[in-house]
């Protein structure tokens, strides 16, 4: 068994100061101790949430700053935390990467995100990522994606052809499009057969709600564990046999017909 911790956070944004100690506060209050090796997810942009225009002021060098702060705690809590998104200034400008930071306190992995979304203006003040994220964890091949790359199924089909077992998604998913969020977390999972585990952001920023629903669905679209729309720490077990389970049970991966997948607008 692994253990997954969904730390669903009222992000207060351009307040790195004070989204720190909210973190440390949940987790001294709400951390249950296991034998099961635990991996944390949090939000996109948890540290400072949507104040782009400020980026350049908020962004650390390739995110060090919280990736430091995340590693203290890993290592204090002997956790991983994989996934929950920082500003990250790069030699090719401010990306949105969310780190993968094992019990030692190491960052072992990075995710910078792929598909830019332009209705919270990410096109305008950020760079683009131009890779996955996979990695291991505990034996788990696991990958990070981030928020609106969720829509984009042929993306999600890569990490999957690529063995990802478990796919980690931070976002601030906008209470608007909640449905959406809902039902894609379960599709991604159902047609991929891996977990999908998520960290969205709660609460609400001037007119801007965001309604947590982050959810633990496994590999059959069952969903082990939903936050509601509160702020708080979350744990649930899963079930690592259960994605090989699915896989030979309905044998999705063996049964398609790749040659016929062609990208009609080339
Ligand atoms: N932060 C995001 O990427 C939001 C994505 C979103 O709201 C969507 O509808 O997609």
């Amino acid at each position: 068994m692994l253990r997954v911790g969904i730390l669903q956070l009222d992000v207060q944004v351009g307040d790195r100061k004070a989204n720190f100690s909210r973190v440390n506060e949940l987790l001294s209050r709400a951390f249950v101790p296991s034998k099961s090796p635990t991996a944390i997810v949090l939000p996109e942009l948890w540290d400072t949430g949507y104040a782009l225009e400020k980026a350049q002021a908020l962004a650390s060098d390739e995110g060090n700053e919280t990736a430091t702060f995340l590693g203290d705690l890993a290592k204090k809590y002997n956790i991983w935390f994989i996934g929950g998104s920082t500003l990250a200034k790069t030699s090719a400008g401010i990306k949105n990467r969310a780190q993968v930071i094992d019990p030692r306190g190491e960052l072992i992995a990075y995710y910078d995100k792929v598909h830019r979304f332009p209705l919270m203006d990410e096109d305008k003040y950020l760079a683009s990522g131009d890779r996955d994220c996979t990695f291991n964890w505990e034996g788990f091949k696991s990958g990070c994606v981030i928020c609106y790359d969720l829509r984009f199924c042929e993306w999600i089909r890569c990490y999957a052809l690529k063995g990802v077992k478990a796919l980690f998604i931070s976002a601030e998913w906008p209470a608007a499009r909640a449905k959406h969020w809902d039902i894609l977390l379960k599709a991604r999972a159902i047609e991929n057969q891996m977990y999908v585990i998520s960290c969205n952001r709660c609460g609400a920023t001037g007119k801007d709600a965001f309604d947590g629903g982050s959810l633990v669905v496994d590999p059959w679209g069952e969903v082990l564990l939903d936050a509601g729309n509160l702020e708080g720490l979350w744990f649930v077990d899963i079930d690592v046999c259960k994605v090989d389970q699915a896989r030979s049970t309905v044998p999705v991966f063996k049964d398609r017909v790749p040659t016929l997948y062609v990208d009609i607008t080339k």
